[in-house]
């Protein structure tokens, strides 16, 4: 499903040379319906190992492959189907602050041309999976940070991805908001999911017991 194989990772600098490498050695597998917990100081490199999961960049070393396709060798024409199977929810949450709750969770299956019909029955189950029936018609600005988190993870499942990536998805939540959110993920994995959770609370992964792959400075120094 995801496998890292001495991955190493270097941003290019202002002049677009490479600069220090952020990520070394890093391997790791993780298979198809697991949860794993990605743990780290701040500027251990979780980020930038959940941003290689997302096939937002291409390692500068090693090789890591995603839902069967290996970044190296992936073409630029097929990245954008790839990332259509991967799931991301941010910490920022990013949602449309014109749209409403509802049409925020509908925009992937509209963007991907899905029959209005169909998408009907998929947002209506969805929102009331994340105790948001009621609401549809509000936008962001008009729910809790509890609730706007929630609604980026509908919107990041509405196309049923293989696997979800969240980076630091309750640190702007208070900590009740923050098990509710959890307790979905963990709820989303049990249905099948593959879920990979990067945070640097250590509360949350007691709360949740699961893989945990830990960082520090850009090596991997811990899988347990
Ligand atoms: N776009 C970028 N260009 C250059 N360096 C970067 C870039 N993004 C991150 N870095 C560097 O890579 C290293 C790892 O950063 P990363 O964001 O992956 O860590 P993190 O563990 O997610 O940190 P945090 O918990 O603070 O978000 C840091 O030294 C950071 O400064």
């Amino acid at each position: 499903m995801v496998r890292f194989a001495r991955v190493a990772l270097c941003y290019p600098d202002p002049r677009g040379r490479p600069g220090p490498e952020v990520l070394r050695d890093v391997s790791f597998t993780l298979g198809e319906g697991t949860f794993t917990w990605i743990l780290g100081p701040s500027g251990a490199g979780k980020t930038s190992v959940l941003r290689l999961m997302q096939a937002a960049l291409r390692p500068t070393g090693g090789e890591v492959e995603l839902l069967g396709v290996a970044l190296s060798r992936a073409r630029r024409g097929d990245l954008p189907a790839l990332r259509r199977r991967i799931g991301v929810v941010h910490q920022e949450f990013r949602l449309l602050s014109h749209l409403s709750a509802w049409d925020n969770v509908a925009l992937p299956l509209r963007l991907a041309s899905v029959a209005e019909s169909s998408i009907r029955a998929d947002v209506a189950e969805l929102l009331q999976w994340i105790g948001l029936d009621g609401k549809e018609d509000r936008r962001p600005e008009e729910l809790s940070g509890g609730e706007q988190q929630r609604l980026t993870i509908a919107r990041a499942i509405v196309a049923r991805p293989s696997l979800l990536v969240a980076d630091e998805p309750t640190s702007e939540l208070d900590a009740r908001q923050a098990r509710r959110t959890i307790a979905l993920l963990a709820e989303l994995n049990r249905q099948g999911t593959t879920v990979v959770v990067a945070t640097h609370s250590e509360d949350l992964p007691a709360r949740h017991p699961a893989r945990m792959l830990v960082l520090e400075g850009g090596r991997l120094v811990g899988d347990g």
